[in-house]
């Protein structure tokens, strides 16, 4: 790589996302740089050059950028000092996609509010507390069951769903010990019924916005379990789904792939949230589009045309959990799991496990998502993580 002068991208966050944008950029000749808050994260162990930071600390992040002077800097996770990526913008560096837009999305609060108070898309009803007795206020006015969340947090962390006044005490320590951040303040949202929900995966490039096919998926404790792709919507459903995700991206700006969830009701389509990055839910786009959703992101960050988006088949993702926490592990079964036709397997190379901690994903391509997901489903039951002692 040494004598190629070629765009360097810095990746704040260096999990599995991380690194399959890095594997990416490396096929167009990047020079990667991989940041995240411990040592040998997955995507350190693909990226030419990698350091170890607390992201969150606005003073190490600035000396990490001002050491590397990276083209784009590419944030990859929920937990990192935007503040000071909104300084560094002003400064002249490039942020992905704009650092308002890591900035509103980084807080609960700050998307919550463009989506449903600047731009009236339809949200669930929402509430903001900061102590215990604020939160029981909070949950009398949204009324239970509401879903409780730290306002920095992501993969459920900290999540619960309250179901009477009597579970509020139990729901605000869950989203203390689980938030990212050390702040204390949680959103209340009132629980929303929905039929399903899925990721729309919305693209700001050079060639305009384009939609990937809807990504259905389910989850579990707040965390995804699997998803599908393409989930089965009406056209008019289709066309509600891109208005809203027009909306949001227009309004965070810039050029990358966004992940925008939504929830399907009887009553229409409801906006959760959206992450301006490639989501994990999305990394079923590795075996059913033409591009997965790490190339798209790639591609549109350097300003590079995306005339189209095939999905070339349908497709199914499930995750691979570890339950318990260990220093030393193992993924056992794989070969066993890629007797399933059309199956690939994802290992992440996490340094250690933890309780409910992704390790690995399947993905499966079949005729049908139907097929895709039990497939998926029946690989992923031979794949186990063992632990050492
Ligand atoms: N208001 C709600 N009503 C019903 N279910 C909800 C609500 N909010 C969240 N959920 C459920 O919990 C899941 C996770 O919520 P959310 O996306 O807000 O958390 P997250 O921590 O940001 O997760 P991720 O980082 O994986 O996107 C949702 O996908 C949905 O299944
Ligand atoms: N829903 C967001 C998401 O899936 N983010 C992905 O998980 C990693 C953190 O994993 P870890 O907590 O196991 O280190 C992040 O770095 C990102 O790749
Ligand atoms: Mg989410």
């Amino acid at each position: 790589m040494s004598g190629l002068q070629a765009k360097k991208v810095m990746l704040l966050g260096s999990g599995e996302l991380g690194k399959e944008v890095i594997i990416e950029a490396q096929r167009l000749g990047v020079k990667t740089v991989a940041v995240d808050r411990y040592e040998n994260a997955p995507a350190m162990q693909a990226a030419h050059a990698s350091h170890v930071i607390n992201m969150l600390d606005g003073g190490a992040l600035r000396a990490i950028v001002e050491q590397e002077k990276p083209d784009y800097i590419i944030p990859e996770i929920e937990a990192i000092a935007t503040e000071t990526l909104m300084e560094l913008e002003k400064e002249g560096y490039h942020v992905v996609p704009t650092a308002k837009a890591t900035n509103l999305t980084m807080n609960r609060e700050g998307i919550r509010r463009l989506a449903s108070e600047t731009l009236g898309l339809p949200t669930a009803n929402y509430a903001f507390a900061d102590t215990l007795d604020e939160l029981k206020d909070a949950v009398e006015k949204i009324g239970t069951p509401c879903v409780i969340k730290p306002i920095m947090s992501s993969s459920g962390k900290g999540q619960s769903v309250c179901r009477s006044i009597d579970d509020a005490e139990t729901s605000w320590d869950a989203a203390m010990e689980g938030g990212r951040a050390k702040k204390t303040r949680v959103i209340v949202e009132e629980f929303i019924t929905f039929e399903s929900e899925i990721t729309l995966l919305t693209v700001r490039s050079v060639s305009g916005t384009t939609y990937c096919a809807p990504i259905g998926h389910i989850q579990q404790d707040g965390d995804y379990i699997e998803s599908w792709q393409p989930h089965d919507m009406t056209e008019a459903q289709i066309a509600e789904a891109e208005d809203i995700a027009k909306k949001i991206t227009d309004a965070l700006g810039g050029y990358g792939l966004f992940g925008v969830e939504l929830f399907i009701t009887p009553n229409g389509i409801v906006f959760s949230e959206v992450s301006p990055r490639p989501h994990d839910t999305g990394m079923v786009t590795m075996v059913t589009q033409g591009l997965s959703e790490f190339a798209i992101h790639i591609r549109a960050i350097l300003g590079y045309p995306i005339p189209a988006i095939r999905l070339i088949s349908p497709g199914a993702s499930r995750t691979i959990k570890a339950w318990e926490e260990h220093a030393s592990y193992s993924v056992n079964g794989i070969e066993k799991a890629l007797e399933t036709p059309d199956t690939q397997v994802r290992v992440f190379g996490k340094p250690e496990t933890k309780v409910g901690r992704r390790m690995a994903v399947v993905l499966n391509a079949a005729e049908t998502t139907e097929k895709a997901r039990q497939q998926a489903d029946k690989a992923a039951s031979y794949i186990k993580v063992d632990y050492h002692f």
